[in-house]
């Protein structure tokens, strides 16, 4: 597979992690405007770092378009002419639509959304996918290259944005959740290292008993809530400080936001 990353910032870099990681191309090109970021790559195998998008595409199957929303219109316009219907093009771009590279490059190419998350540069991202009509089962291609770093999940696209919220924006919100708990565990007594092992051994730990088990969130708290126990008290009193509608809430913030990028 000859795979094209063009824009190697947050996630076009992760991306290139979990690739280069797991060997999955015959030739990795990496191209963007400061090629900073991926410096620590240039002595791979069979890896280009060039500031030259237009090679990259050239000397490419698969191209994948890690950009800012308000850079990729400018960058698919000037690779447009170079994009034959043998690429198949992608994009992780949130907000931009697939009608919208379709009016760029045009409708009759192999086009297909994917919403991996920063995870990916460990191979643990949930990934989501969507494809034009003119996928001709490339999303079968991009699903088998993404499976390699995660876990996949072929989606209409109208729920690409609720998947970039959940998935994408979702590693930020758990983070959050992680240092809260890192927070508490120092109030009681621990220092900050054991604290941050402590929380995110248990977080691994309970995300991996519901992956495993394949139960619900609620069978395993009752499995661990004594009556007038305490972990009931601490649960009733999150809940009390609205914890649950705190989440909710800021999904549905984050969801709003993304469909105004969106318009824009
Ligand atoms: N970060 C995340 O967790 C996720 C991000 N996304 C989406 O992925 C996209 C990229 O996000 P992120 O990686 O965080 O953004 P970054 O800004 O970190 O990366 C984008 C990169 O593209 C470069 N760039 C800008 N213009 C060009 C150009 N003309 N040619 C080549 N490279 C160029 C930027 O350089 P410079 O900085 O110099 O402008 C930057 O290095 C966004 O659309 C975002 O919505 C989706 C899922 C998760
Ligand atoms: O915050 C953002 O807008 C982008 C999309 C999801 C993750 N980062």
């Amino acid at each position: 597979m000859k795979i094209a990353i063009i824009g190697t910032g947050n996630l076009g870099s992760s991306i290139a992690k979990g690739i280069i990681n797991h060997k999955l191309f015959t030739s990795l090109y990496l191209s963007d405007k400061n090629t900073a970021a991926v410096k620590d790559f240039v002595n791979e195998d069979y890896v280009t770092v060039t500031s030259d998008n237009i090679e990259a595409v050239k000397a490419s199957d698969i191209l994948i378009f890690a950009l800012q929303p308000r850079h990729i219109e400018k960058v698919l316009e000037s690779v447009s002419s170079h994009i034959t219907n043998d690429h198949v093009v992608m994009s992780v771009a949130a907000g931009f639509e697939i009608s919208k590279i379709e009016s760029i490059i045009g409708s009759d190419k192999n086009i297909i959304r994917v919403m991996p998350n920063t995870a990916i540069s460990i191979r643990k991202s949930m990934t989501c996918l969507a494809a034009n009509d003119k996928g001709n089962g490339k999303i079968e291609l991009a699903q088998k290259i993404f499976n390699q770093l995660g876990t996949t999940l072929i989606i209409p696209e109208e729920l690409i944005q609720a998947a970039t919220v959940i998935c994408a924006s979702g590693i930020a919100f758990w983070m959050r959740l992680v240092r809260a708990t890192t927070q508490g565990a120092i109030q009681l007594g621990f220092e900050a290292e054991q604290a941050h092992q402590l929380a995110t051994q248990t977080c691994y730990g309970a995300a991996s008993l519901l992956i495993e088990s394949g139960r619900h969130p609620e069978q395993e708290i009752d499995r661990v809530t004594t009556p007038s126990g305490c972990t009931i008290e601490g649960l009733n009193a999150m809940e009390h400080q609205g914890l649950s509608s705190a989440l909710i809430q800021g999904i549905v913030a984050s969801f709003e936001k993304i469909n105004q990028i969106k318009k824009s």
